[in-house]
């Protein structure tokens, strides 16, 4: 079946267009080469930028005071996290627009177990690969977990779906379905849902893994967002893997009507989708940078300007804030859009 095909359950209208879809990039908000290591100051950064992409403020005034939403106790901390009169004197609104959706990677979650059993190859009968789907979704959930309370700490009302308990399946590693009916229902509610790429039951393999990139570009075609972010470890896509001293950064990409793409930016480098060299980490079960830009071309094809830069920089809040056009030559990222 084709992807585009995938099943759909019944889903309430959406009520505006989605703002934003956001991918916070394994290799961005966690240390990849070291277990289940957040990279706590990447993940607050990303979210504080997030609630001033959200904030309905014109960023000159006075920042609105944050309401924090995580109220449960913190590892090593003694303080109680108390509603206090102060917060309740506050609530009046949230002073966000919330209309966006945040897709999380796994990064050192999820892709150890995944590899090291052989999720993403299929085959449940063998037991260290039941084993190894039960490892991963503990992993990557409980990064799901950690990622709700950073935004919550920020006041930003999210909450954690993951895609195979809202029923998200795959065939041949294709989504083949995926409910979105409690998405669009929580976006209704003024909830920021919050996805991860997420271990998932495959009608073909028996199980796979089923990467945040993929999501996102499944959530595009069904919701079609003003603006996709991709906020990663690196400035965007070079011409080569970015710690080769001579890698050049792709400013923009253009992607035709067949779906193949060509470099415009900078223009005296003739390159296209044969011509980028691309290395992905050998416990990466989802195929890295190479997955992004496939799963982003997809979304450019629809008229969705998507931007690719780092995390943590005046680059990444200028793209959450959709700041960006093909004339802003300040801006450092790759912009991947249509050539229509
Ligand atoms: N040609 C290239 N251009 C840009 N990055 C590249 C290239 N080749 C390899 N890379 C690597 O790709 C990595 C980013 O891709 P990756 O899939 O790991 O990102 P992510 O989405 O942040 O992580 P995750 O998949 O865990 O969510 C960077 O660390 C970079 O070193
Ligand atoms: C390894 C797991 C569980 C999900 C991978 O998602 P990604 O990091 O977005 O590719």
């Amino acid at each position: 079946m084709a992807e585009e095909e995938a099943q759909e359950q019944p889903s309430p209208a959406a009520p505006r267009p989605v703002r934003c879809i956001v991918k916070l990039g394994g290799a961005a908000i966690t240390n990849k080469g070291e277990l289940e290591s957040i990279n706590e100051e990447s993940l607050r950064s990303a979210c504080a930028q997030l609630r001033q992409a959200m904030s309905e403020s014109d960023g000159d005034g006075a920042p609105g005071k944050v309401l924090g939403m995580d109220w449960s106790k913190r590892h090593g901390d003694p303080a109680d996290p108390a509603v206090d009169a102060e917060w309740i004197a506050g609530i009046a609104g949230l002073g966000l627009d919330t209309n966006f959706i945040v897709v999380h990677g796994a990064g050192s979650f999820g892709h150890f177990q995944a590899s090291r059993s052989g999720v993403h190859k299929g085959g449940l009968h063998s037991t260290l690969v039941k084993a190894g789907f039960v490892a991963t979704r503990i992993s990557v959930t409980s990064l799901n977990q950690e990622i709700v309370r950073a935004l919550a700490r920020e006041g930003i009302p999210s909450v954690g779906m993951s895609p195979f308990a809202c029923g998200w399946s795959t065939k041949q590693r294709k989504v083949a379905s995926a409910n979105s009916s409690q998405i669009i229902e929580s976006l209704h509610a003024g909830f920021v849902p919050v996805l991860h790429g997420d271990a998932v039951l495959d009608e073909l393999l028996d199980c796979t893994i089923l990467s945040g990139d993929v999501i996102i570009r499944h959530l595009a075609q069904l919701l079609s967002p003003k603006y996709v972010v991709f906020l990663t470890d690196v400035h965007g896509v070079y011409d080569r893997p970015p710690t080769d001293p001579n890698a050049v950064l792709l400013k923009e990409i253009e992607v035709d009507d067949n779906g193949s793409w060509s470099v415009v930016k900078p223009a005296l480098l003739q390159c296209n989708n044969k011509g980028v060299e691309i290395s992905v980490a050998a416990h990466d079960t989802t195929g890295g940078m190479e997955t992004k830009i496939l799963e982003a071309a997809v979304i450019a094809k629809l008229g969705i300007d998507v931007y690719i830069t780092k995390a943590g920089t005046e680059h990444s809040l200028r793209a959450l804030k959709g700041d960006v056009s093909t004339d802003s030559e300040d801006w450092l990222g790759t912009i991947i859009r249509s050539s229509k």
